[in-house]
């Protein structure tokens, strides 16, 4: 199942810059562990923002559910889920 997951990060001003560059470093080995394994399809930076649309590929809600709450940023981000189906005029036919 796809969906489209929004992230906006709001880490808080007075949190220690050591602290925040440990929790993004956590941050980028387990998206990047979840790509590598094809769960999280696309991460793009939205121009601007300290924010990403992301595409997750996922089993099911719950799965969804799972890999985004152990999110190390997930406490500090504002995140908005929307369930994705296959465009009747998409030529990608892994879209599904
Ligand atoms: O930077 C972000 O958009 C937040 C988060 C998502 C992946 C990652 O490495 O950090």
């Amino acid at each position: 199942m796809l969906f489209k997951v929004e992230m906006k990060v709001n880490l808080p001003t007075d949190m220690p810059a050591e602290v925040a560059a440990e929790i993004k470093a956590r941050e980028k080995a387990y998206a990047q562990g979840l790509q590598e394994k094809g769960k999280w399809r696309h991460l793009w930076r939205v121009a601007g923002s300290y924010a990403n649309v992301s595409i997750f590929d996922v089993e099911d809600n719950a799965e969804l559910q799972d890999l985004i709450s152990n999110l190390p940023l997930f406490p500090y981000m504002d995140i908005t889920v929307a369930p994705l189906c296959r465009h009747p005029s998409s030529i990608h036919e892994d879209d599904r």
